[in-house]
């Protein structure tokens, strides 16, 4: 059986807005996150970000739990709305401190920071000036990102700009069932531009303040698959992968548009005007993170079949696309389970860019939970699905694809964007009454995997 390298990095991954509470401590503002929570029913619940896992009082003891665990590395956010709380103009040094003493536990405890600059949190005020629709708000990340990038370089193992821009642009400004709920269909791939804009701008402003670390961006890649050779299904697949995947891969990767994307759209004239932009978008980087969680089956409507539910509507093209249901097991969020899609991903961007770093930023699955007489979680179905993608972790190596790293969603049950609390995706359960943590089988499960696998 084929073992994983000794340098595989094994880790774990949460965000800022969905762990960390404290929301108007020591100088943090209002993101778009927190005024999206507080708008009547946006939020499963109601629920909102306000003290979520209280993981700014109680990061010590977290990074402790990973220590146990015996990872290598914590990928975690930076919330933007604490490092410069108006988007621009004045740092708050509190907020740097802060992801400073993150940053320093994981060191004395053996773990690697790996930072996500931006993980959904937008600054408020900047959403007010037009957010990711703006051209100035790429400008603001990248000053955002430099300051970050100058304060805590000498603690930080390796950086990624952006978190899913696919979700912050089609689920943000067209969707919108994230924040800021825009539902301005094709002018959603305005903000995917600029938000492509301000990755590129970032990461030269990293590469101008020097240091070594790696650079890179996380993407949420869709497995797409055809439900049937037709013509019609065909395409079908091709819109999705479009729009899924290659309207983010093809600029940072080839340094152009997907053209079929852009006609299916209605936007070609509008990003010929911006074809400038494209070399700072292709600036090069040092690893791709791609977030997978499941394969898509997909088809062109027939009569009796509606939209595909996974690219909300009115998300551009989503009226010529289903997902089709092909039976598989499915997680609490209705994602079908095929753990070969991952390697499938793997391969569609080492086919683009071939032996570009490729990390799993995240994997993971949503359960209902149980806690059982003695406190313990044994969810099964958490641990097997997590076996299951490890072992197509273990495909792609042998397969030879540039597969560094695998960080699993989440280390810890977080506040789930527009389902609240009421779903869970730790390794680690939390007691949202108590604040108790609690490894669960899975968590053990990815203990004992590690230490088998690096031997
Ligand atoms: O939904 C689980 C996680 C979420 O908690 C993370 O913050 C986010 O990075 C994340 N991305 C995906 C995959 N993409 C996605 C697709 C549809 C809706 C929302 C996210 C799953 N997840």
């Amino acid at each position: 059986m084929t073992t994983f390298p000794a340098d595989f990095v094994w880790g774990t991954a949460t965000a800022s807005y969905q762990i960390e509470g404290a929301v108007a401590e020591d100088g943090r503002r209002p993101s778009t996150w927190d005024t999206f929570a507080r708008t009547p029913g946006k939020v499963w619940n109601g629920d909102t970000g306000d003290v979520a896992c209280d993981h700014y009082h109680r990061f010590a003891e977290d990074v402790a739990i990973m220590a146990d665990l015996g990872v290598d590395a914590y990928r975690f956010s930076v919330a933007w709305p604490r490092v410069v709380p108006e988007g621009t103009g004045a740092v708050n040094q509190a907020g740097l401190d802060f992801y400073r003493r993150v940053a320093e536990t994981c060191l004395e405890h053996g773990v690697q920071p790996y930072v996500t600059l931006y993980h959904w949190d937008l600054p408020q005020p900047l959403e007010d000036a037009g957010g990711w629709l703006s051209r100035s708000t790429a400008e603001a990340f990248a000053e955002y990102a430099r300051i970050t990038h100058e304060a805590l370089g000498d603690v930080i193992g390796s950086w990624i700009t952006l978190n899913e821009p696919w979700c912050s642009a089609l689920l943000g400004y067209a969707a919108g069932v994230h924040a800021p709920g825009q539902q301005l269909g094709t002018r959603s791939l305005e903000a995917a531009h600029h938000l492509l804009l301000g990755h590129g701008l970032a990461v030269q402003a990293m590469r101008a303040d020097g240091g070594e670390a790696p650079l890179g961006i996380t993407l949420n890649l869709h497995a797409v698959r055809a439900a049937s050779d037709s013509e019609a299904d065909l395409e079908a697949a091709r819109r999705y992968d479009g729009l899924g995947n290659r309207l983010f891969l093809d600029p940072l990767l080839r340094g152009a548009y997907p053209e079929d994307v852009l006609a299916d759209t209605g936007t070609t004239e509008w990003f010929a005007e911006r074809s400038d932009d494209l070399a700072t978008i292709a600036e090069p980087i040092d690893f791709i993170g791609i977030n997978y969680y499941s394969a898509h089956t997909v088809a062109a409507p027939e009569d009796g079949r509606f939209s595909d539910p996974s690219l909300p509507t009115p998300t551009p093209g989503s009226e010529r696309v289903v997902t089709v249901d092909t039976g598989a097991e499915k997680t609490q969020m209705g994602w079908e389970i095929h753990p070969d899609g991952l390697v499938d991903v793997l391969a569609q961007v080492h086919a683009l860019a071939p032996g570009l770093p490729l990390y799993v930023t995240e994997n993971g699955s949503a359960w209902p939970d149980e806690v059982g007489p003695d406190g313990r979680v044994e969810d099964e179905d958490r641990r097997r699905y997590l076996e299951a993608h490890l072992e197509a972790c273990r495909e792609a190596v042998a397969r030879g694809l540039p597969l560094k790293g695998y960080f699993c969603w989440s280390l810890l049950d977080n506040f789930e964007w527009a389902f609240g609390y009421d779903r869970r995706f730790g390794i680690v359960r939390v007691d949202y009454e108590t604040q108790q943590r609690t490894v669960k089988r899975s968590g053990e499960f990815y203990r004992d995997f590690v230490a088998r696998e690096r031997g």
